[in-house]
């Protein structure tokens, strides 16, 4: 233990014992509950505790729109405070760091330190801490060195401020945290201010996107700063009933509650404006940014104090109840992807929130489920779409040639390189995104060397000593499960983090409800021999339908190509499909004709398009007749109907028809 840390130790054993400190109220306050409520020894120092990849997720999951809310404000933040040596923490209500931006030069001391993302900071296991100390009394503040109850965190400076939701309870901690600061608490007095400023704002902003089809009032003491920064913010309905408030504005509230009102613990929301304010629903058109802010006055119900006003009015007529219009229409790039799937419109959807981010996006389905069409549809949603696209595939990239391939190389750098030298497929997608497919396949050498490229946004070329600055967006896929991936040591955690900033899940094939709808549109875009569109038979369509489909949209594809080819008319008959799809229409017909129940046709039976639906077919009944009286012996039916074996044999592939052994079982 360190000499420091053991004088700190010191002092927390003799606060404990009620010597007085020279520390703020609330710190000593912490330090008590440390002691008498969390159990907290203060002899033992704790390594911080980081969640694991799986427990982090699902605090990610819940905290995602309003993680996606905040993310300009938390990035515009960092970029102020980085150069300062700051790094930045968002964590949900329960101190559980869920965004994290931090310079990752430094990562290895940040993640020893507990400033990283999953890390846990909450007070009963952290102890006197920004986060934790932030979430048990509501207020902003900050943590400075020795303030720490734990002596592990005594040389970090943390200064946090709550995110309040519409409704009062805790959203959210905003917190810049440094590894090392000048001794004097007062250095840090400015960031405090300003992450008090940010917190607002994104408070402000989850209250606004999330009454987007309500009035807005905005109120502020002084006419100039009532559109630019106002300090109270509150949302209402048509009928002029409080729906939602920033937490400036609660605190005004409630201080014109009466006291019987807050006595009887009547709550805010639902309340009519009138009651606070000398204004009815009916006048907040009059204060939209036509007035000059200065003639927007309005008062305090009971005190009558003056405020301004400005007032954003809800997207339909004030005063009238607002309709939930049908889900916001999609990109169009992301609409052609699919027709009338629930999975792939939830999917799409939180793609289309995604477009102009920059944030990481991870994409995730079975192999040839399309997540390489879904990167390319979400870059040309966005505003990169005039840059390029570059896929990676990084299980297939020969680890001797990567660097090479991927960061380029100069002139000259190495034997048998490119006389005008490799520009790397990152630089490639400068402006634009980088696609790394199969991620998941990467070798672990290869993850620490892309993992610096992601975090420094800059790339240094083979035979360069500087580095280039780099703009990409960087959306992944696998077909793994990375996180099992991580568990099993062949994929890097801090990669993972870096990667999946969102993750989108594609669904399988054979999960999807829009099958028909995709084989309609790509057998549109193949034409026969003669140039006229292909189209395909009832008892095809069933046999698609009962597939499984393990190769998913690739499979389908596939399978359809392969049935333009051989088909000899414009339409695609059973007997035209690849040969395991024939088995399963053949189940569907043997089903009904001969009243069997073979495993196959029980499945497609259970799949979106039953047999019932193979068209009865001129000929069959005398064909299956002929074959049920010769005990399936083709020969011998052959004989029976006056014809040669292959007719037999090739009818029997058109009705769809497999011979049955003795006995009555499916032989495919
Ligand atoms: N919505 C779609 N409409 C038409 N074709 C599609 C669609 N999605 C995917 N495809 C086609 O399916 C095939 C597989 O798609 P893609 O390469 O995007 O899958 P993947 O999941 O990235 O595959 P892998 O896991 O093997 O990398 C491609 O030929 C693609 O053109």
């Amino acid at each position: 233990m360190r000499r420091d840390q053991a004088a700190h130790i010191d002092e927390l054993v003799r606060a404990a014992g009620g010597a007085a400190t020279r520390r703020d109220a609330v710190i000593q306050e912490s330090w008590r509950r440390c002691v008498s409520e969390h159990r907290l020894d203060p002899e033992v120092l704790r390594e911080p505790c980081i969640l694991t990849a799986t427990r982090l997720r699902e605090h990610q999951d819940a905290m995602e729109e309003f993680t996606h809310t905040a993310r300009f404000g938390v990035e515009t933040l960092y970029r102020q405070v980085a150069g300062l040596g700051y790094v930045l923490l968002l964590t949900d209500a329960k101190g559980i760091t869920v965004d994290f931006i931090g310079d990752p030069t430094f990562d290895n001391n940040l993640m020893r330190a507990g400033l990283y993302l999953g890390a846990d900071w909450n007070e009963q296991h952290a102890g006197t801490c920004a986060v934790g100390t932030c979430i048990h009394t509501g207020e902003a503040l900050v943590v400075h060195q020795t303030d720490h109850f734990d002596a592990t965190h005594i040389p970090l400076t943390c200064t946090a401020a709550p995110v309040y939701d519409p409704f009062g309870a805790l959203a959210a901690v905003l917190d810049i945290s440094a590894l090392r600061s000048p001794e004097p608490k007062e250095s840090q007095f400015l960031a405090l201010q300003f992450v008090k400023g940010f917190a607002n704002k994104i408070e402000t902003a989850n209250l606004v996107s999330r009454f987007r089809r309500e009035w807005i009032v905005k109120l502020a003491g002084s006419p100039e700063f009532v559109d630019v920064e106002p300090s109270y913010v509150l949302a209402v309905d048509g009928s002029g009933r409080l729906l939602g408030f920033n937490n400036a504005a609660r605190q005004l509230l409630l201080r014109e509650t009466s006291t019987e009102g807050r006595a009887a613990g009547r709550g805010l929301v639902g309340r009519r404006l009138g009651e606070f304010f000398q204004l009815e629903v009916d006048d907040l058109p009059r204060f939209s940014h036509a007035l000059p802010a200065a003639q927007r006055l309005v008062r305090l119900a009971g005190s009558g104090t003056p405020l301004f006003a400005a007032t954003l009015a809800p997207p339909s007529r004030p005063g009238r109840p607002v309709v939930e219009p049908a889900a916001p229409a999609l990109p169009a790039p992301l609409a052609a992807l699919f027709r009338d799937d629930p999975a792939m419109r939830q999917v799409t959807a939180r793609a289309a929130k995604l477009v102009n981010t920059q944030m990481s996006l991870l994409i995730t389905g079975e192999t040839g489920s399309g997540k390489e069409y879904l990167a390319k549809a979400i870059h040309a949603a966005g505003a990169r779409a005039a840059r390029p696209f570059v896929p990676v595939n990084c299980a297939a990239l020969p680890e001797s040639l990567v660097e090479g391939e991927l960061f380029g190389y100069e002139a000259g750098a190495f034997t048998g390189a490119a006389a005008r030298g490799k520009k790397g497929l990152v630089l490639e997608a400068d402006g634009g995104t980088l696609f790394l497919d199969e991620i998941g396949d990467m070798p672990l050498p290869l993850q620490t060397r892309l993992l610096r490229v992601l975090a420094e946004h800059e790339v240094t070329p083979l035979g360069r000593s500087k580095p280039v600055p780099v703009n990409i967006r960087v959306i992944a896929a696998t077909h793994r499960d990375l996180v099992d991936e991580i568990k099993a040591g062949r994929f890097r955690e801090d990669l993972y983090f870096r990667i999946s900033g969102a993750v989108l899940a594609l669904p399988a094939l054979r999960e999807r409800r829009d099958l028909d709808w995709l084989v309609s549109r790509l057998i549109a875009g193949r034409c026969d021999a003669g140039g006229a569109r292909f189209s395909l038979s009832e008892a095809a369509r069933a046999a698609l339908a009962a597939h499984g489909w393990p190769g998913n949209i690739r499979e389908l594809a596939n399978a359809l190509d392969y049935a333009c080819a051989v088909a000899e008319s414009g339409v695609i008959g059973v007997d035209d499909l690849p040969d395991r799809l024939q088995g399963l229409a053949a189940g569907c017909a043997v089903d009904f004709a001969a009243g069997a129940a073979p495993e196959m046709a029980a499945r497609a039976f259970a799949s979106r398009l039953p047999c019932a639906l193979a068209p009865p077919s001129a000929g069959r009944d005398e064909l299956i007749a002929a074959l049920a009286a010769q005990g399936w012996n083709v020969s011998a039916a052959a004989r029976e109907l006056g014809l040669d074996r292959t007719t037999v044999h090739r009818r029997m592939r058109r009705f769809g028809l497999v011979a049955l052994r003795q006995g009555g079982s499916l032989a495919s």
